[in-house]
């Protein structure tokens, strides 16, 4: 690892006392491996040692070539730090999960977070997750349609424009960009770009984000905050200058000491901080944060004037469609052009709203293309939870054609047909093909696929077996 800047040793020897040559150990090692699995996808038991403050996080023993096994690529699970996975506790000791929410993520990409929310809340929840940069927010699209849950809109927008949806979230997460000193040891570069003055700009960036975003989270609504970085400006002092700024009270978790998460209390809020020498995961803050006053009822004008940007999707057209998806009464039917897509039913005024109010790169579910009596299904019902397996035809691959389908080039099934066929390993969909006689167009999208040098063997077992 690269040297250390100075002022960030002194600083962290500060904070740590007697801890700190365990730290700095801690940092000279190799960072641990860890996974979450997607259980409404995979629901077998695994035989990995857990995450502790998550149900479905595991610690892997060694860092495997993760883009070379398929059921990554399915959405089975999602390679993520295990610190970071803690936001599991702070959703689930503040807020009644069984409830129908409002959850916006608003740092969203790559979707670390985005996708473990998406498991925790319930199917009549929305997650907004956004996402200010272009071409990450596509990332985020990507793996939030691999995930598959269908009850999400990712957006592209600066925080500022939440303003036009005031008083609408239950739950915000900001995991705010930072100086990211938590991330020394797997990543030199952070250590590169670490600076005193940089640290004094995360913090404001972060203050004006908080601030342009506050207005969107009801009242009496949850705010998790979260950073991987270790110093007091970006992290407790934040949270001391909003609630001081904006009438928010600091909430308290509970956990079992053995997990390693230290407790820090400063300037009246609490905030949970993880150090490589005491936990197995990476560095990372969490605080969370109570809006003052009490949230009204919801109530959505029904009047017939209302004016939805969603359209429904026509009769015809949903017809010839609507048997891919299970229980389709369930989902509003939505036509933009020939792309067809759902969004659950109880969430469809909610989502016309974000619709309208903010820039949308993906939402629900996209079913199909259709053109006349032209169908295609689509990528994101290949991977969705509510995908009816039965309507098609399935191709269990093995593991070398699985990776050829996942770099997009030909494939041979030696099938003979004309139809769709959905591509599967070890049972779980991939995503599409056409057949054309003998022959079969590889309809994976290209922007999805697989660039590295394939190496000349390929692993012998997936990460989940
Ligand atoms: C720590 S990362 C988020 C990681 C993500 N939550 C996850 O779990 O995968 C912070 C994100 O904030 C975004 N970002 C950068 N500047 C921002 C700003 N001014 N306002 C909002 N987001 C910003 C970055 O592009 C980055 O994707």
């Amino acid at each position: 690892m690269a040297q250390l800047p100075e002022t960030f040793e002194t600083r962290m020897q500060r904070i740590l006392g007697a801890d700190f040559p365990d730290f700095q150990q801690a940092l000279q090692q190799t960072p641990p491996v860890s996974i979450r699995v997607n259980k409404q996808k995979y629901t077998a038991d695994l035989n990995l040692s857990k995450v502790p403050w998550t149900d479905t996080g595991y610690y892997l023993a060694e860092r495997p070539s993760f883009t070379l096994d398929p059921l990554l690529h399915a959405g089975a699970y999602y390679v993520q730090e295990a610190s970071s996975m803690f936001v599991e506790q702070a959703l689930k000791q503040t807020i009644d999960l069984d409830q129908p929410l409002h959850v916006l993520d608003l740092c969203g990409a790559p979707g670390g977070k985005s996708t473990h929310l998406a498991s925790l809340i319930s199917k009549d929840s929305l997650l907004v997750s956004n996402e200010v940069i272009k071409n990450r927010a596509s990332i985020l699209a990507e793996n939030i349609a691999k995930w598959g849950t269908g009850n999400v809109l990712v957006t592209n927008n600066d925080p500022r424009d939440f303003g036009r949806l005031p008083e609408f979230f239950d739950v915000m997460v900001v995991d705010a960009p930072c100086s990211g000193e938590g991330m020394f040891r797997k990543d030199p570069q952070a250590v590169e770009e670490w600076s005193e003055e940089n640290v004094v700009l995360c913090a404001r960036r972060q203050q004006r984000i908080l601030s342009e975003v506050w207005q969107a989270l009801k009242p009496g609504g949850i705010l998790i905050y979260s950073t991987c970085t270790w110093n007091e400006a970006e992290n407790e002092e934040n949270m001391a200058w909003l609630a001081e700024q904006e009438n928010a009270e600091s909430i308290k978790l509970n956990f079992d000491t053995g997990w390693g998460i230290v407790r820090s209390e400063m300037l009246g809020v609490e905030g949970y901080r993880f150090y490589p020498h005491a936990v197995q995961g990476e560095g990372f803050f969490l605080a969370v944060m109570r809006k003052a006053g009490q949230a009204e009822e919801e109530s959505y004008s029904t009047g017939k004037k209302k004016k939805y940007k969603l359209q429904e999707a026509g009769k015809k057209e949903k017809a010839l469609v609507q048997n891919w998806v299970l229980n389709p009464e369930d989902f509003a039917w939505i036509q933009h052009n020939e792309t067809i897509f759902t969004i659950p039913q109880d969430l469809f005024e909610a989502a016309d709203e974000v619709y309208q109010k903010l820039y949308v790169v993906y939402g629900g579910t996209q079913v199909a293309e259709v053109a006349g009596k032209k169908v295609k299904p689509l990528q994101p019902l290949a991977l969705s939870q509510y995908l009816n397996k039965a309507e098609f035809n399935t191709f269990d691959l093995d593991l070398e054609q699985a990776i050829r389908y996942l770099r997009k080039e030909d494939i041979n099934l030696g099938t003979n047909g004309s139809d769709w066929v959905l591509l599967q390993y070890k049972g779980f969909p991939l995503g599409w093909a056409k057949q054309i006689g003998n022959r079969i167009n590889n309809y994976y999208p290209k922007e999805w696929r697989i660039r590295m040098d394939l190496p000349n063997e390929l692993p012998e077992k997936s990460v989940l077996e």
